[in-house]
This record gives structure tokens, sequence and C-alpha cells, in this order.
């Protein structure tokens, strides 16, 4: 049993520091120590002691012989033993226990439907005939797949296309698909109660149309203003980010390969967890940033998917909470993520990684019993893991929830909370929590700009960037499957064809919009194949339920929206489907990052029409910059459309399923209303009792940070769009469309009939109304400082902090 355990053991500083020259030569120096807890520090000033000893600082081990550019190309992920690994996993949450609201299950109703047409002697044949799906991916491959890492294929892929530039589906608001998107976002679909402001992720979902990434308009402009900015932006990082640690501060450990766990000071219970995961050798990230976080220094962190930055920040804060100090339980660590997907599976990682030891936790998750997690924060757990809106919540409305002895913050996928959608959120949390905290962020696609991380009130943080920048795994196989123009409408006939025969098993789809998800989540029902769809408009029992069912094999495709896109660790994922490319180049790197992770092999394979070409353009790009491998795959227009007809022949029974769905969906609603009316009536005195919420929005305030939102990404007009709830005007969308058109001029090149045409475009216009819209300008990502509270409860440090007294530059508070 882990000394830690001992319910007699009370840890203090100076006991960390006795205990690191105890005679268990295994049980390594103590880390930076945390900051007392206020009641030690009172107990401390009356006592006018002399401050405890810090505990030795262990000098980083820096292992430079890693190839700083990239995630060394001879690492392998290594295992305690196979078996272990394949015990664990990341996405283990629990989910099968999962109760509640299941809503309305749709194979259920076409289950029913068919039984009555069976019924009636036959009618509707025609679309209970299902296709036995067929793996003939590997034939397909070698039919029609160029193995074009550098080759041919892939450069006609990326050039083709800009010599045929006819058929552009660019620019072009679709008038219909913006109503129905404005139409998906008034939905209240399942009926659940909203619980709290915890709609962190919805934003994600929201996309309409096309519209370029701010990253990737920067990307395509001018190259000597980028040159320009280039050199100004290094002399701020070389100015902001403190020198990584040298590599001959490397303490060098007799006993252990240079390889092993054992060489990063780990404490017993901490190397204890990660042999019963499994985890044999620190990955690259986590041999970099673990001596750095153990010194309590900020870090900025960037390394592929897959490649365990998960542990890289939490087994550091496991080993630091060893040395806490006991008498009072004290929250110290707030992890946030962007996802309650990933803050659920974070938790149960650090769980599992913590199971030696005595360290708490507690959620403060969106869409979860907010009563029981409450009831967790009063008992101050060690580590809070937490999505924004719901934290905020608890840190206005719980007087159990203590921020104020936050000592360490991480924010996992650090590039996306520092978005526009979330800045509101962060600005309150960051201004409210201890600005002498040690502050931590990752992500795959580690933003470095200055001004970004400035926000965070980083101070000197270490840079560790493992592998070149926005760079694929090696064990991935990058498939584009090119839809010529005027193909783009058999897109659904493409995928279906894919799934039939390609892509079968364990398949993960990503779709722009959840309208979309749905619909072929009927589609697929109907053909017979078993798909789960997660996105925003379910409530999170469904969300979690539909992983739970992928992640067992119950079914093989999960049909998601960007909602899943960063972080899930969902294991064995053989393929990463892209049904249209994603908004920018980041997105897309986080898609196809849900498969070969962890040292395995994967593929991905989007659906390329004209307008997904910048991103597929990028992609390609940055592939064959890197060495990747790359494959054209070719599928014959004929399977294509017979997919499409298929799926034309069942347009009737697919509007019934969804017209019934939807009437049990409001069968549901009203039951839900009835009995929540019933409860308000017997506990009328309990309720009123109350203290009133404050919330973190109004709804007015939601509009207005979705037009933020908005205007950041596709430019002003758009952003006064968001702000209109109303339909648009005929006259309103025909601007649109013209305005549109005008700028997507500018960002593509025409194609050769376009050029002939010249001017006349009427013509043209009409052939692309169903193509995605490439509108919106490239605006600015500025963003807004307010709304923090300002309040600043910075407390001051104890002997064992870092003692930062500085002003935090740049805050904006
Ligand atoms: N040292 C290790 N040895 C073996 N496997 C590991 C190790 N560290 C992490 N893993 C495994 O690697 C997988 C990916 O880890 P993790 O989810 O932390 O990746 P990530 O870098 O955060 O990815 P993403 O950028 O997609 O969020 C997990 O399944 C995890 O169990």
């Amino acid at each position: 049993m882990s000394p830690f355990l001992d319910d007699d053991f009370v840890g203090t500083l100076s006991d960390a520091a006795s205990l690191a020259s105890e005679s268990d030569h295994d049980l390594p120096p103590a880390p930076k120590a945390l900051r007392k807890s206020p009641a030690e520090r009172k107990d401390k000033k009356r006592k006018r002691s002399a401050p405890a000893a810090a505990p030795p600082v262990q000098p980083v081990h820096n292992d430079d012989s890693e190839n700083e550019a990239g995630l060394a190309s001879d690492f392998d992920f290594e295992l305690e033993d196979q078996g272990a690994l394949e015990d664990f996993d990341s996405w283990d949450v629990g989910g099968s226990e999962v109760k509640g609201n299941a809503g309305v299950d749709l194979d259920d109703i076409i289950e029913r439907r068919a039984g009555k047409r069976r019924k009636l002697g036959g009618e509707g044949d025609e679309d209970e005939k299902v296709v036995e799906p067929t793996n003939a991916a590997d034939d397909s491959e070698e039919d029609d797949g160029e193995e074009a890492n550098g080759g041919d294929e892939d450069e006609e892929l990326a050039e083709d296309s800009e010599v045929e530039g006819e058929g552009f589906g660019m620019g072009t608001l679709d008038a219909e698909e913006s109503d129905q998107a404005e139409g998906d976002e008034d939905e209240d679909e399942d009926g659940s109660a909203n619980e709290g402001q915890d709609e962190d992720e919805d934003e994600e979902d929201e996309t309409e149309h096309q519209v370029p990434h701010p990253d990737d308009i920067a990307q395509e402009s001018g190259a000597e203003d980028m040159e320009r900015e280039d050199h100004v932006e290094a002399a701020k990082r070389k100015a902001f980010f403190a020198p990584e640690p040298a590599a001959d501060a490397q303490p060098v450990s007799l006993s252990a390969t240079s390889d092993s766990f054992s060489t990063l000071s780990l404490s017993r219970p901490i190397l204890k967890g990660l042999s019963s995961v499994g985890f044999a050798a620190p990955t690259p990230i986590q041999r970099k940033a673990i001596p750095v976080a153990l010194l309590g220094k900020d870090v900025v962190g960037g390394a592929q998917t897959g490649s365990g930055k998960t542990a890289a920040f939490v087994i550091p804060i496991l080993e630091r909470l060893l040395y806490r100090p006991k008498k009072v339980a004290t929250t110290r660590v707030a992890i946030l993520m962007p996802t309650r997907e990933l803050a659920l599976q974070c938790f149960a990682v650090a769980k599992k990684l913590a199971a030696f030891t005595d360290i708490t936790f507690a959620q403060a998750i969106g869409g979860l019993n907010s009563r029981e997690q409450e009831r967790d924060l009063k008992r101050r757990p060690d580590i809070v893991i937490a999505t924004p809106g719901r934290f905020i919540d608890f840190m206005r409305n719980s007087s159990s929830f203590a921020v104020d002895t936050i000592e360490i913050l991480v924010l996992d996928e650090a590039d996306r909370m520092l978005e526009e959608g979330f800045a509101d959120e962060l600005n309150e949390i960051l201004t409210t929590i201890p600005k002498s905290r040690q502050t931590m962020l990752f992500s795959a696609t580690m933003t470095s700009k200055v001004d970004d991380l400035i926000r965070v009130g980083l101070q000197q943080p270490v840079r560790l960037m493992v592998d070149s920048q926005n760079s694929t795994v090696a064990g991935l196989v990058q498939e584009f499957v090119r839809l010529r123009p005027g193909r783009e409408e058999k897109r659904l006939g493409y995928l279906l064809h894919l799934c039939l025969h390609v892509h079968t098993q364990r398949v993960i789809i990503f779709f722009r919009q959840k309208k979309t998800a749905h619909h072929v989540r009927v589609v697929f029902a109907l053909c017979g194949l078993k798909a789960a769809e997660l996105h925003g408009s379910m409530s999170q029992e469904q969300r979690i339920q539909a992983i739970e069912s992928f992640r067992s094999g119950t079914a093989s495709f999960l049909l998601a929206t960007d909602l899943a896109s960063r972080g899930l660790d969902i294991k064995g994922i053989e393929t990463v489907i892209n049904y249209e490319a994603p908004q920018s180049h980041e997105i897309y790197l986080h898609r196809v990052g849900r498969t070969a992770r962890a040292g395995r092999t994967g593929k991905s394979c989007t659906l390329a029409a004209e307008p997904d070409r910048r991103v597929v353009k990028s992609a390609v790009k940055a592939a064959k910059a890197q060495g990747a491998v790359i494959r054209q795959r070719t599928i014959d227009a004929k399977d294509a459309d017979a997919c499409a007809e298929r799926i034309d022949a069942m347009a009737d029974e697919i509007e019934a399923v969804l017209v019934e769905e939807k009437e049990e969906k409001a069968l549901l609603t009203t039951e839900k209303q009835l009995s929540k009316a019933d409860n308000m009536v017997k506990y009328n005195d309990e309720i009123q009792a109350r203290p009133k919420k404050t919330w973190f929005q109004t709804e007015k305030d939601k509009v207005e940070a979705k037009a933020k939102g908005n205007v950041a990404l596709n430019g002003v007009e758009a952003g006064e769009r968001a702000k209109k709830k109303g339909k648009l005007s005929g006259k309103e969308k025909k601007a649109l469309l013209d305005k549109d058109e005008r700028k997507a001029g500018l960002e593509w090149k025409k194609g050769k009939a376009e050029r002939l045409a010249g001017e006349v475009r009427g013509g043209v216009r009409g052939g692309k109304e169903k193509s995605g819209s490439r509108g919106g300008g490239g605006g600015e990502r500025g963003r807004g400082r307010g709304g923090g509270r300002g309040a600043s409860r910075g407390v001051s440090r104890g002997s064992s902090s870092r003692g930062r007294g500085r002003g935090r530059g740049g805050r904006g508070d």
C-alpha cells in the first residue's frame, strides 16, 4: 500500500522534504511543493516560525537527443505489458451506467415502420432491402488508389481544380441552407432543460456554411506581410518565452533506462499508477513537459494528436500534489476543457493515474447532475476537471466552491479555449482565480501567438513543441476522394458507397452541420448500417450513450459534428471520414487525429469538392512537406450514382421517419413539462427558498457573444446577420449572394469556363445553389477583453510559492 494512503499520514511541506530523504530510495526528491493552504498560512504566521525548507528542486530533464523538430521518428509507445493497455481505455467514463433521458429512439421508429409495412403485405419493400456491407477496401485501393507520397496523383488533386474552375460552388450563402441552419439552432430537440451555461461547445455546431478561418486567410494573404509579421512575432516570442532548460541540466539516473518513467523523478504511487495503465515509457511530450511542470513553471506545450498530452500535464500535477499540506482539504488544481466529453475523459484518465494516491477529484462539467457535482465540490477535492460554463456557474452560485486556493490551471485544447467563443468565460475565470498560479496550456495545434498567450497571464512560460507544428502522425494514411465539378450533389451517394463497401467498421464521420449528421443517421439506419450520432442537439446522456455504443462496437459509425473533433480518445477507430472539409486546417488535423493514436495506424478519407478545396489543398501541401502518405481514391461515378438514387428513392420514408420522430419528441417534451409543473407545485416552498442563481450570460449576452464569434470568423456582416434572429428577406439574401460571390472571386482562382464567361455570371450562379458558401471576409480575430469581473483575488504566496509579485501585463483586467 502506498504510504500516502495511510490514514494517519499527514504530509506537510516539511514532511515532504523529509520524505525525500527517507530510506526508501525509490522515492525521488520532492518536486516544487504547492503553496500552503490559507489555514496553514495563518497558522504559520501565528507561530512566526521559519519557512519550511523548500523541497529539493529537480533539475530539468531535457532529453535533447530527441529531435526538436519532430516526434522522434524512432519513438514507439512502449507498454508495460501489451495486455494492460488493451484494458486501459481513456474513454471509460462509466457511460453504460448513464441513465435518464434517452430521448426518442430512431431505430425503434424505423423498426416499427418496417414492421407495419410487412404487416400490410410487402408494401414499401424497396426501402427494406438492405445491401450487405462488403469490405472491398483493399481491392478498391489497389484498383483506384495510387500511393501518392509526393507523387503525381495528389498533385493532380491539388492543382487540377485550379485549372478546371467551372462549377465552383463558391461564395454563395445558399438561402435554403441558411434557413435550415437557423431553424436547427432554434430547435430544442430533446426538450431537456438547460441546466446552466455549459453549452461551451455548441458554437461549433452552428457552422452554417464554409467560411475561411482567420488563420487560413492569414496564410493566404501576402507573403511579404507574413514575413514581416513573422519577424515581429519572433521577436515577441523571444522576449516572452523562457529559454527551454538546457540538456546538461539532466540528472543521471543509474537505476533506470533513459527511456523509462523512473528517470523523471516520480514517486512510487505515480509510477504504480503509470504501470497499472500500461505506460512503460514517457512519450516525447511527457518527457519534456513533466520535469518543467514539476518545477512549477508555466508551460505552453504542443505535440501531435494522440501523443499523450493529457498524461503530460496530469502526471506532474499528481506528483506535486503528493507533497501538498493535507490538514485542510483544499482545491488547488483546475483543468479546463472545451467539451464535456473531453472533460469526462480527462477525469477518467486522471483518476486512473492517481489510483495509488490519496488525491481527490471532482467534476464541474456541463450537462451532468449539478447537485451531485456541487456536493463533491463541497469536499474541496484537490483537482477539479471542468468545462468553463459549469465552472463559472459554481464559481458564482455555489458557496461551497472556493477558487481562491487554485494554484495550478490547465487549459487543454488551449488554442480552442483562446478563441472568441470562450473569451468571456475565460476572462471571468482568469480574473477570479489567483494570479499567482502555475498555468499550463496544451494542444496539438498550439498557438504561439504571444498576444493570445499574454491574455492567459502566463509568466515566462517554457515553450515545449515536440513535433513540427501542425503535422499528422506517422501512422496515418490520408485519402482524398475528389468530387469533380457538378458531382457535389452526389456527396451523400459517395459517402454511402464508402461506408457500404470500403470503410465499414469503426468509422467516425464528421459533418459541419448537426442537421446533416442526423439526416445521414436516418439514411444509414434505412440502409441497415449501425450508426450513432453525436452533436450538440443531444442531451448529455444521449451523447455519452452514442460514444459508448460506438466504443463498444454496437454502432460501426459515429456521425459527429466538430464537437467530437478534438481530444476524444476512443480506441481502435480505423477511419475518419470528412463528409465535407472542415473550416480550417487546424480542425482537419484534430479530426483526422481521432485515428492513428498512440503509435497505431489509421486512415482518413476526405470527400473533396470545390468548396473543400482550400482546406484540402493545405492538408495535401502539409502532408507532402512532411512526407506523409496521401492517396487519391477514385470511386466510380456509377457506384456513387447508384447509392444516390437509392437514397432518393427513400426520400418519402426518410421524411416520414423524421416527422414521426418530431412527433415523439414533442410528446416527450410535453410529458417532461407536465412532470416539471407537477414538481413545481409539490416542491414550491423548497424551490422558492433556494437562492437565486446568477447566470454568466443572459440570452441577450449569448446572442451578442455569438455575433462576436461570428465576426471573428466570418466578418462584420456575418456578425450582424447572427444578431438578427429572424429569417433573411429575399432582398437581403440576394445582396448576400452577390457580395459573397464577389468576395469568392477574390479568394478563388477562377476556372477556365468562368474566365471565358467573363462577367456573365447569372447562369453559373444558378447551378451552384447547393454549394457551400465561401462568403465572409477575413475579420480580424480581435478579442473582446471586457466581461471579466476584475476581481483580483490573488493570494500572497507562502514560502513555497513561486513568488510572483509582478503585475501581469496585457491581461486587460
Ligand atoms: N506513455 C505512454 N505510453 C503508452 N501509451 C500512452 C502513453 N501516454 C499516453 N498514452 C496513450 O496515448 C493515447 C493518446 O493520449 P492523449 O489522449 O493524451 O493524446 P493527446 O496528445 O492529448 O491527443 P489529442 O491532441 O488528440 O487530444 C491514449 O490512449 C493514452 O492512453
